[in-house]
C-alpha cells in the first residue's frame, strides 16, 4: 500500500512560491489548483505561471482544473509535462474523451467530483481514469473544514476499484489534517491533498511526515 501526500500550493506564500515549492520535497506530487472565477468563485493560475512555476519544483504537478471548459485548457497542460490532469466531472459531458485525450498526450488522467455529485454514474468509467478525487470540501477556497458526509461516496468508490483490480488513486482534497486525514484513510483513500496544514505548519516537511504517518497507519487494507 502506497501513501501520497499532495501539498497544495493555494496555501503558499505566493510572493515565495519557488522557496516554498523547496519546502515541500519531501512530498510525492505537487497540488496545483487552477481555477477560473466560472466553474468557482475565485481566480488563480493559469498556463504561463505553471510552465514556470515546473520549471523551479522538484516534484512533478499534480494539476486540480476548476474551470469551465477543460477540453479547451487540459490538452495544453498534459503538453506541457504535467504528471496527472484532473477536471471535474461537473464541467464535461464527454469525461471518457477528455480522459482518453490526456492520456494520449502522457499524463495521468482523473476525473474530480464536488461533494454533491454522485459516484455512481462514473464507477463504469473507471477503466478510463487514472485517479479519482473526491472533494471533501466544496471546491474555490482553501482553509475550509472538511466534510465527513463525503466519506460514503469514498468507501462506494474504494470498493468498486478493489472489486475491479484497477489500480486507480483514489483522492482527496480539502481540510486535510492530520486528524481528517485518519477518516479518508479508513475510507480508502490513498492520495491525500493537504494545503493550509502543510504550508500553515511552522516545520513543512515535518508536517509531512506526520500526515503520511497517520495515514499509513490507518490506510484501509486492500
Ligand atoms: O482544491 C482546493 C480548493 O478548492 C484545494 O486543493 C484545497 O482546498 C486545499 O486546501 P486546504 O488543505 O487548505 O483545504
Ligand atoms: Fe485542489
Amino acid at each position: 500500500m502506497v501513501t501520497r501526500i499532495n501539498p497544495s500550493i493555494l496555501a503558499a506564500d505566493f510572493a515565495n512560491l519557488e522557496r516554498d515549492l523547496g519546502r515541500i520535497r519531501t512530498a510525492d506530487l505537487v497540488h496545483v489548483d487552477i481555477m477560473d472565477n466560472h466553474f468557482v468563485p475565485n481566480l488563480t493560475f493559469g498556463p504561463p505561471v505553471v510552465d514556470r512555476l515546473a520549471q523551479v519544483s522538484p516534484l512533478p504537478f499534480d494539476l486540480h482544473l476548476m474551470i469551465e471548459n477543460p477540453e479547451r485548457w487540459a490538452p495544453g497542460y498534459a503538453e506541457a509535462g504535467a504528471f496527472s490532469v484532473t477536471f471535474h466531472a461537473e464541467t464535461t459531458t464527454n469525461p471518457v474523451g477528455l480522459a482518453r485525450k490526456l492520456r494520449s498526450i502522457g499524463a495521468r488522467a482523473g476525473i474530480a467530483l464536488k461533494p454533491g455529485t454522485a459516484i455512481e454514474p462514473y464507477l463504469e468509467l473507471l477503466p478510463e481514469f487514472d485517479q479519482v478525487l473526491v472533494m471533501t470540501v466544496e471546491p474555490g477556497f482553501g482553509g475550509q473544514s472538511f466534510m465527513p458526509s463525503t466519506m460514503r461516496k469514498l468507501r462506494t468508490l474504494s470498493d468498486a476499484v478493489k472489486k475491479s483490480g484497477l489500480d486507480v488513486w483514489l483522492q482527496v482534497d480539502g481540510g486535510i489534517t492530520e486528524d481528517t486525514i485518519v477518516i479518508a484513510a479508513e475510507a480508502g483513500a490513498n492520495t491525500f491533498v493537504a494545503g493550509s496544514s502543510v504550508f500553515n505548519a511552522a516545520d513543512p516537511a515535518k508536517q509531512i511526515a506526520l500526515l503520511r504517518a497517520a495515514a499509513t497507519e490507518h490506510q484501509h487494507a486492500h
